[in-house]
């Protein structure tokens, strides 16, 4: 079959329950978790720019708050106002190699009795020992029973320094059953940006997760984008009218991980069949819009990377 690429109005109706789809994303609940699933936010190392009316609902919004070493500087930083505010955003978790960790920080977290756990190994990146964190923290007995208060005062929770939240998190990954595993909404703050490496070592982590972990549902925010993976085989995105024309903006769809062919779309701008889409070729449906009234529908050969454009100052009256 030849490729085809229709424009289409600014806005068109798209019969959700005519399509059948293997996946399913709604919009909001990438910054506003499900509450059926079990919800993390994780800041990285850079500096935090959101809203700060944003950064605080959207820290409510989410049951785990972990920040990968450093990233604990830019919270305590980000939290300046007063005292009172800096106590009252206390994270669950600090890890990292500590490398970027100031004294003066990891001594106020450690005073407030956040765990901080030190994990030297350099063949793996803070981001990795978070993500590994974070499943242990949600699917291991064992790993609680290890950082419970009577193993507290012992050094580094109990936990071996060099790699020991890698081994625990590779001990526990044999028995898990993913399709039984409750899906954690996982929004990060901070790895996009900035440093070219780590912008990419962020955007490898969404395919890893999306193969080795797939209960993670993982998702950036930045000031301007809304950036996540969308499976194969058929992805409907749904999301409310009005929210779509506040805080959406442009999107694109990105082949970073391996050229692919977009099958069809439904509810784009420019919607595509049968389209042959590679970095390398340079062929990316970029500067794209939703035109679907309420969902669009992405079917493509391989997964592909999906960037939103939000409106951060709008996003906080649909939250
Ligand atoms: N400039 C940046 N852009 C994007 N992500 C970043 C940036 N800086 C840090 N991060 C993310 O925050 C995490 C923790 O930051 P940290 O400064 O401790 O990095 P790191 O792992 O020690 O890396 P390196 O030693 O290469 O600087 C990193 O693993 C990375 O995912
Ligand atoms: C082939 C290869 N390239 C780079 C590193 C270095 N490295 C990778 S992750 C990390 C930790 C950053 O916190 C460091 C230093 C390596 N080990 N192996």
């Amino acid at each position: 079959m030849s490729e085809e690429c229709i424009e289409n109005p600014e806005r068109i109706q798209i019969d959700a329950d005519s399509i059948k789809h293997q996946n399913r994303v709604n919009l909001k609940e990438l910054i506003n978790p499900n509450k059926g699933d079990n919800s993390a936010l994780l800041i990285l190392n850079q500096k935090i720019d959101i809203p700060k009316e944003l950064f605080y609902k959207i820290w409510k919004l989410h049951d785990l708050k972990i920040c990968a070493d450093g990233a604990a500087n830019r919270l305590y930083d980000y939290v300046k106002d007063d005292e009172s505010i800096r106590t009252k955003y206390l994270p669950d978790y600090i890890i990292g190699d500590l490398d970027s960790l100031s004294e003066k920080v990891f001594n106020y977290y450690k005073e407030k009795n956040v765990v901080i756990i030190r994990q030297t190994t350099q063949y793996s990146t803070d981001f990795t020992k978070c993500v590994n964190l974070i499943s242990l923290h949600f699917n291991s007995p064992k790993f609680h029973s290890l950082i419970s208060n009577k193993n507290a005062l012992q050094s580094n929770h109990g936990i071996e320094l060099e790699e020991g939240i890698h081994t625990l998190y590779n001990s526990m990954t044999k028995s898990l059953v993913f399709s039984q595993v409750t899906p954690i909404s996982l929004l990060a703050l901070g790895g996009i940006g900035g440093r070219f490496d780590q912008t990419i070592h962020s955007i490898t982590q969404l395919y890893t997760l999306s193969k080795e972990a797939s209960y993670f549902k993982l998702c950036y925010i930045t000031v301007t984008d809304l950036i996540f993976l969308i499976n194969k085989n058929g992805t409907l995105i749904k999301y409310d009218p009005q929210f779509r024309n506040s805080c959406i903006g442009n999107c694109g769809l990105l082949p970073i991980g391996e050229a692919t062919v977009i099958n069809e779309t439904r509810g784009l701008k420019w919607d595509v069949k049968n389209w042959p889409t590679s970095v390398v070729n340079g062929r990316v449906s970029s500067s794209n819009r939703f035109v679907g009234k309420e969902c669009c529908y992405i079917d493509t050969k391989d997964d592909i990377i999906l960037n939103i454009e939000i409106f951060v100052d709008k996003l906080i009256n649909f939250l």
